[in-house]
């Protein structure tokens, strides 16, 4: 399937959908007639926000933070709530599910229970019980050896059909929680893109706000799925779910949504070309014309402040030297690392061909040779995790590594470290340099995606353009430079400080976008429902 044959689709596709022609600058006026000022929503409308990791209960990336800040600076706007599998840390923490519903199977998808569980701050979240497919060990993704789960199609299409099963009429009748209903689902990367297919094959058109976090993963299944997941036989043409003769959740996603959106302006921009758009620039640079996709930068929640943060050493402000010192001297303790003057770099990752850790294994030995040490945190490849091993086997005192996952470590090092690496070959938005910049550690960064729209070069951090062994090696030259002239040293660190990149700044764009999908009914046609921000 070529590009071309994608983009061709998605014409007709949009063709298909946008019958109507009212301009979309009518709506304003619409909506002041029902007395919806321009941009704003009533806060009682109801979104599901659909995710396959929450970090109250699982988190594996930087997905699990958003889809717990995020839901919950909307809620003073909208009745937000939160759909996920009931993984056995949901069962097995303090929160009580009641169990609220039954969700019928399809074809291979097993039937499920749904409970609610009520989390702090007043976020619901509806959790799908259905043990065979998610009460086991290991992560949401993989099992305890790493390797992904055999029937991750399977679950992940559970949660999509529940999710459209939540938001349409079925046979059973309408999901209704005490009045509670939802207009519009926001789902998330390909583990829930199935979902928006699922509404358009029943001929259902809640509007879907669809994020991709990351492209790189997109779910990819062969054609015998197509029946295994109750999918019809006529959306696995270009137009629909088909990828290079697999079907793929991801393209479900972006097909049948209204909207796309990622999480930064420049990653919005990358995915539109080949060297990012993993096979589906094509598509992508469609939605962009058609202005069906946008950047919404990510933000971090309050809990990433050093004066408050009780996992820290020391609590410690900006120009509180002495308490930022005191985290440092903490990591180099928990790291078994040698007294000394020199800065400490850091890593919290996973630990993937994303971020670029070949490019800092090979940079160590000269981080060390010029009196710098190492801390690294993180898990995921085991040829990552064993050169990781190895580095610090060969410099005891200068390098420690921690393979596995903790988030009071990570707190730790951000506050503990000087500077934190991430060469990454690609950053949809990234939050450990936001989290490492609030806690006075500099990012060294490649100048990609968010890493590009969050750093600024000299000032919060480092950026550099070549993703090279060279220019990745200035850039940590530059910073030891920078850190040998105290004073501009400290200027750096108060500026990467005094940024916040609070959610409240992304809330007003998917206010907007939100907004313009769920317009009130009489008002509502097909053509308004794809929008641009
Ligand atoms: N071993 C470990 N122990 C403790 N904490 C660890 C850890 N390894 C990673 N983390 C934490 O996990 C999160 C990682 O989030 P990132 O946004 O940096 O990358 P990720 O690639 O997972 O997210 C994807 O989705 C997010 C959200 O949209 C995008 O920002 C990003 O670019 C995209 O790749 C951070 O909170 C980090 O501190």
């Amino acid at each position: 399937m070529s590009n071309s044959a994608v983009v061709d689709a998605t014409v007709a596709h949009a063709t298909h959908t946008l019958k109507t022609t009212t301009p979309v600058s009518s709506v304003s006026a619409s909506l002041a007639r029902h007395g919806v000022p321009a941009g704003q929503s009533e806060p009682s409308d109801p979104i599901l926000f659909v995710t396959s990791e929450l970090a109250d209960f699982v988190k594996v990336g930087g997905l699990g933070d958003v889809s717990a800040a995020l839901p919950r600076a909307l809620l003073n706007h909208y009745d937000m709530r939160v759909l996920m599998p009931a993984y056995r840390e949901v069962l097995e923490s303090i929160w009580p599910v009641h169990v609220i519903d039954h969700l019928p199977g399809l074809a291979d998808i097993p039937a499920c229970d749904l409970g609610r569980i009520e989390l702090p701050e007043g976020l619901t979240v509806y959790v799908l019980i259905c043990p065979e497919l998610y009460d086991r060990p290991g992560s949401p993704y993989l099992d305890e050896q790493g390797v992904e789960w055999e029937d991750n199609a399977i679950r992940f299409a559970r949660l999509s059909l529940a999710a459209a099963q939540m938001a349409m009429e079925t046979p059973e009748g309408r999901f209704d929680d005490q009045g509670w209903h939802p207009d519009l689902l926001h789902l998330h990367d390909w583990q829930t893109g199935l979902a928006a297919g699922y509404l358009r094959w029943n001929n259902d058109d809640t509007p879907c706000v669809y994020t991709i976090h990351n492209l790189a993963y997109q779910g990819l299944y062969g054609p015998e799925y197509l029946s295994r997941l109750g999918i019809p036989d006529s959306a696995f043409t270009a137009q629909g779910l088909e990828f290079y003769d697999r079907l793929s959740f991801m393209k479900a996603g972006i097909i049948y949504s209204n909207h796309i959106t990622t999480v930064s302006e420049t990653y919005a921009r990358e995915i539109t070309t080949p060297a990012f758009g993993c096979g589906l620039e094509g598509l992508l640079s469609d939605c962009a014309r058609e202005k069906r996709l946008s950047g919404i930068a990510n933000g971090i929640d309050d809990s990433w402040d050093p004066q408050t943060d009780a996992y820290l050493a020391c609590a410690f402000a900006t120009n509180d030297w002495a308490g930022k010192r005191a985290n440092t001297d903490h990591v180099r303790r928990m790291f078994r690392l040698a007294v000394s003057h020199g800065p400490v770099f850091a890593v919290v990752s996973r630990l993937v061909h994303q971020k670029g850790l070949d490019l800092t294994i090979a940079a160590a030995e000269s981080i060390v040779r010029a009196g710098g040490q190492l801390v690294v945190i993180g898990c995921g490849e085991p040829a990552i995790e064993n050169a990781l091993r190895n580095l610090e086997a060969r410099f005891p005192g200068a390098i420690g590594v921690h393979i596995g996952f903790s988030e009071r470590e990570a707190r730790c090092i951000f506050a503990g470290s000087d500077f934190l690496l991430m060469p990454s070959r690609f950053e949809p938005c990234g939050l450990s340099q936001m989290y490492a910049q609030r806690f006075g550690s500099l990012p060294i960064a490649h100048r990609t995606g968010g890493l590009a729209d969050t750093i600024e070069d000299g000032v919060t951090g480092f950026l550099f353009d070549e993703l090279s062994q060279q220019d990745f090696q200035k850039a940590i030259d530059r910073a030891f430079r920078i850190f040998g002239c105290t004073e501009l040293f400290y200027a750096m660190r108060r500026a990467a400080m005094a940024i916040h990149y609070q959610w409240r700044l992304s809330v007003t764009p998917y206010r907007r976008l939100y907004h313009q999908l769920m317009v009130p009914a009489g008002v509502t046609t097909h053509s308004l429902r794809h929008v641009s921000i």
